[in-house]
């Protein structure tokens, strides 16, 4: 299932988060900067568009991933994904070994609450994002299905935040690259 590490040209990253933490606008700006072309996948929505799920879980009030499915819709080349971790069930029967790189963001939950309030989610789902965060629930989650050293914790509070991290994903793309020998001239 793993795919052979030399014959990949394109690194996978999965940038992942509490909802409201920044995976969006922290992907979009990726794929904007980064050095080469990069998919930007919203692993939510691309669940529900292409039926990779087991059904609807009203108990989680999520999506329960098919994990043989969506694994093998993401293991295209040039992916980069978000997903809604914990609000998408997502892989309960991991770990992913197509992963090169896992960004889980940060957000003070005072800021989260504001920004989830702001996005209209009714109050329990609010707190429960909230709770959530305080929690540790993703990191915690990222750190028991990923190899540690592919795990990194970026606070997204601000937008120097934003940059600094989004600058910080570029270099790392660049000396993913050059590891395997691929030369970019630029995006
Ligand atoms: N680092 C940041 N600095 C400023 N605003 C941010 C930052 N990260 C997220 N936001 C804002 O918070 C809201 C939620 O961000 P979004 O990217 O949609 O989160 P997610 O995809 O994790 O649910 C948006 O209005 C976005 O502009």
């Amino acid at each position: 299932m793993a795919i052979d590490a030399p014959s990949r040209r394109f690194p996978v990253i999965v940038i992942t988060g509490t909802p409201g933490t920044g995976k969006s606008t922290h992907a979009q700006l990726l794929a904007e900067e980064s050095p080469i072309p990069l998919k930007h996948i919203n692993v939510g929505d691309l669940i529900k568009e292409k039926s990779l799920h087991e059904g609807f879980d009203e108990e989680w009030q999520s999506y329960t991933v098919d994990e043989d499915k969506a694994g093998s819709y993401m293991r295209s080349p040039r992916s980069l994904t978000t997903y809604n971790t914990p609000s998408l069930a997502f892989g309960r029967a991991r770990p992913e070994r197509w992963v090169d790189l896992v960004v889980v963001l940060r957000c003070n939950h005072t800021q989260l609450w504001e920004r989830l309030e702001k996005r209209g989610y009714p109050l329990k789902k609010i707190q429960e994002n909230n709770e959530a965060e305080i929690m540790d629930v993703v990191i915690e989650e990222a750190r028991s299905s990923y190899a540690e050293e592919i795990v990194v914790e970026l606070q997204s509070e601000g937008t120097e935040d934003l940059e600094s991290n989004v600058s910080r994903i570029v270099q790392w793309i660049q000396a993913w690259r050059k590891d395997r020998g691929f030369v970019d001239t630029g995006s």
